[in-house]
């Protein structure tokens, strides 16, 4: 069964005198229930747009997305609060109010969910942390605890969805994988998916059922995380595998891409990785590869 629908995204952002961007094109991706997808690529890639979208905060241009076989359109905030997908941001000092007590952000979440059996210390008890947190100010807490107290007013509100866009990014390292697993554990204890936003493959490796990785707009290789890792087959895929750093600590292995991610206002024609694939053909040039699971020339589906 499919939780969250996304076929054929198109996400444009249009400003006044500036040329479109056009920062989701054409992507489609599925989370079911209790399922965690790991979506990866580089910065500026179109997740934090797509991810938007799926919450109603952007409007979609083209394709669609459906949660729980419901079309997601942009709602005002009190509906978007009430349609089971929850957020959680990277920047957990910016997306809890410094003024409010803990427990009073969480409570706001449980009168979401209309849960009356539940307070705030119970949900500070399931993201590790002691109860007794809900009578203080975010200040008073180091970033990785901030973060579990964002997850617990996002379990608040009992999301079918839980999507994390850079969730652990601005953590210690020490907190990153304590923090990704707490998410994976509480969404699939309680049955709701979870969309993982992250540039961390060995975090995504360490969670995610299946991996999403996305390029310039665009879901270029999509496949169960042990299968992607042991055979990534989308050059851009290897080469960000590559890029992972040494388990060792000793630094990071070579990515060998040249150059950024282009300007999606003015995508390259063809595949778009063409400027920068290390495999690159003539047809590449020529024709954008619009088939999964890999986009790519190189794995053109046999018809
Ligand atoms: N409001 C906006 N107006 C114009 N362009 C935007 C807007 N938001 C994002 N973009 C552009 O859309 C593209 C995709 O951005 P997005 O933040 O979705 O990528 P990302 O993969 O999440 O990157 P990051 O990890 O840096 O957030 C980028 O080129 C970005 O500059």
């Amino acid at each position: 069964m499919t939780l969250l629908a996304i076929d054929d995204l198109v996400v444009e952002h249009r400003s006044p005198g500036r040329p479109i961007v056009r920062a989701v094109a054409g992507a489609s991706l599925a989370v079911g229930p209790g399922e965690v997808v790991g979506l990866v690529g580089e910065s500026g890639c179109g997740k934090s747009t797509l991810a938007r979208a799926v919450c109603g905060l952007n409007p979609v241009t083209e394709g669609s997305i459906t949660f729980d076989g419901q079309p997601v359109t942009p709602l005002g905030l009190r509906k978007r609060k009430l349609t089971g997908i929850q957020m959680v941001f990277q920047d957990p000092y910016a997306s809890l109010n410094p003024r409010r007590r803990v427990g009073d952000q969480i409570a706001d979440g449980l009168r979401t969910s209309r849960d009356t059996a539940t307070v705030p210390a119970d949900l500070l008890e399931r993201v590790g942390l002691p109860r007794d947190f809900a009578g203080r100010h975010p200040h008073e807490f180091s970033g990785g605890q901030r973060q579990r107290i964002a997850i617990a007013r996002a379990l608040a509100a009992r999301p079918r969805l839980l999507i994390g866009d850079e969730p652990i990014s601005a953590l210690d390292a020490s907190a990153q994988s304590q923090v990704a697993t707490l998410m994976r554990d509480l969404a699939v204890d309680s049955g709701a998916g979870l969309l993982f936003i992250s540039h961390d493959l060995s975090v995504v490796r360490l969670i995610a059922d299946r991996i999403a990785v996305m390029y310039l707009g665009k879901i270029v290789e999509v496949g169960n995380t042990a299968e992607v890792w042991a055979n990534p087959r989308h050059p851009y895929t290897q080469a960000l595998l590559r890029a992972i750093p040494k388990p060792d600590g000793m630094g990071v292995l070579p990515a060998e891409l040249p150059g950024d991610v282009p300007d999606p206002a003015h995508p390259p024609r063809g595949c778009r990785f063409n400027p920068r694939c290390p495999q690159v053909m003539d047809v590449c040039r020529d024709k954008e590869p619009d088939f999964g699971p890999v986009a790519c020339w190189l794995h053109e589906p046999a018809t």
